[in-house]
């Protein structure tokens, strides 16, 4: 099995150039697992509680099961992903059935941030837009898609997103392999990133 790690900011497109990758190779052949479904179960907080919380920071992820996880696939084992609301900051009392596949593509902020997960990947790719492009994509997304106002995504972007960018997204780029520019209508990169993993398959 080989796992491909695509990181980057917030809003600078690793879902796109991830759907990208499965559109091309085909879905029988790679399993797509976003960090975000691993984000830590925080139902015992209230609502407001929720609203305060970094989730920014590599503290916020259950990297464990999302390790676990790699492992039952390496065997062969199919997996139960988490599912996450992002309007209400909780995991769902639904799962996702991923069974095992040649390719697994893992994105996430903060991805090559973890070493224990770092150690699982054999490509790892940082998808690198500029912040001004990132948070204007993640005002629009977080509005139409995640239930937040502008106030709240001015609030959240200033107090954890940015400083937790910088402090952990950003550094993390210096363990990648490929640094794909602006993202999602990267052709060229997305072109040559599908013809290495051919390669393997
Ligand atoms: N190259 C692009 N041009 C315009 N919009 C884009 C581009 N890439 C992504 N987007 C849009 O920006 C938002 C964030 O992209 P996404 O791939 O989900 O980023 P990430 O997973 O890094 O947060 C989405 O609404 C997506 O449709
Ligand atoms: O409950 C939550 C969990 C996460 N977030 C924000 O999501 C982004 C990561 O998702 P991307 O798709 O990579 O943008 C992260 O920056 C968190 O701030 C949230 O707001 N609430």
């Amino acid at each position: 099995m080989l796992v491909i790690g695509i990181a980057g900011g917030s809003g600078s497109g690793k879902t796109t150039v991830a759907h990208a990758v499965v559109n091309k190779l085909g879905d029988e052949n790679v399993a797509l697992i976003s960090q975000d479904s691993y984000y830590a179960d925080l139902s015992h907080l209230s609502p407001e509680q929720k609203q305060h919380i970094n989730y920014d920071h590599p503290d916020s992820f259950d990297n464990h099961l999302l390790v676990q996880h790699l492992k039952s696939l390496r065997e062969g084992q199919p997996i139960e992903v988490p599912t996450y609301d992002f309007s209400t900051h909780s995991r769902t009392n639904k799962t996702l059935h991923v069974p095992s596949k040649p390719v697994v593509v893992i994105e996430g902020i903060l991805i090559l941030a973890a070493p224990e997960l770092r150690n699982q990947m054999d490509i790892k790719v940082f998808v690198d837009t500029d912040p001004d492009v990132r948070i204007l994509r993640r005002v629009m997304r977080d509005i139409n898609e995640r239930g937040r106002t502008l106030e709240s995504v001015h609030e959240q972007y200033l107090t954890t997103v940015k400083p937790m960018h910088e402090a952990f997204v950003e550094p993390s780029k210096r363990y990648a392999d490929l640094i794909i520019p602006e993202g999602g209508q990267n052709e060229i990169a997305i072109d040559l990133l599908t013809s290495l993993i051919e390669r393997y398959i």
